[in-house]
């Protein structure tokens, strides 16, 4: 794998409230990652300014606000998200079939045909165990949720998922090469695993196929972000 596709990979999570963090991280991590994410914490502070930021800078968004509603209302907010011109945003996949299936249709309508940015669903969310799942009254193994739910989203003409790295086999086995796999739980050697509980490494994750690995913690943490986001470009290439 070249330097550059391994670069394509790699999402940066901007999880900030500091509008100046962002120009800084778009000019330290431009030409080190190939993505910047955008979530809850920084859209809030910040709102659509942050993309505009990032998109000044030539790089591309993931707008990471797992939309969660009525069918109607996540539609809507979907439109608003895709017209801010970013590449990847996303839902999630517990608010059902309808939820995403309007969603894909008012894209398809106001797109018609166009390129526009891929919807992505949500899964268990890699913070989950098997555990977090009964406290809330599902019976079922992560890896069997995570699965049913990308079927749907696919039946739903949902993009691709957000899963962890450990459910890639499985989700392929199901859904197919074509549909997108996003992958946050990513954890270099060097790196503390945090609240993250599924999780692999960056040349894991990729062995395993990822499209996409979201990355924050182990670079906007480090002592030396850009070594640190050299340092998981390297192991990518080399593994
Ligand atoms: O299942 C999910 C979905 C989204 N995330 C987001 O990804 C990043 C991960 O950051 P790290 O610092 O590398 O842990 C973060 O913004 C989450 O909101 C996720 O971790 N898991």
């Amino acid at each position: 794998m070249t330097r550059d596709d391994a670069r394509q990979k790699i999402i940066f999570a901007l999880d900030t409230s500091d509008f100046a963090h962002v120009q800084y991280w778009a000019e330290t991590l431009a030409g080190r990652v190939g993505m910047f994410k955008i979530g809850k914490q920084l859209y809030t502070a910040c709102g659509p300014a942050a993309v505009r930021m990032i998109q000044k800078f030539g790089g591309e968004v993931f707008l990471d606000l797992k939309f969660h509603d009525i069918p109607n209302t996540v539609a809507m907010a979907s439109l608003e998200a895709a017209r801010l011109g970013v590449k990847l945003f996303n839902l999630h996949a517990l608010g059902g079939y309808e939820m995403m299936a309007r969603t894909v249709d008012a894209l398809d309508n106001e797109f018609k045909g166009a390129e526009r940015a891929k919807v992505l669903a949500v899964t268990i969310l890699t913070s989950s165990s098997d555990e977090t799942l009964r406290q809330v009254g599902i019976d079922k193994p992560v890896a069997e949720m995570v699965v049913r739910l990308a079927e749907l989203a696919q039946r739903a003409g949902i993009d691709g998922v957000v899963a962890s790295p450990q459910e890639i086999p499985l989700i392929r086995r199901a859904c197919g090469d074509d549909f997108l796999i996003v992958t946050p739980g990513v954890r270099p050697g060097f790196a503390a695993l945090n609240d993250q509980k599924r999780v692999m490494t960056p040349a894991e994750a990729v062995r395993a196929g990822g499209d996409y690995l979201v990355i924050g913690r182990p670079i906007g943490d480090a002592p030396d972000p850009a070594a640190a986001a050299e340092m998981i470009l390297e192991e990518i290439i080399a593994g």
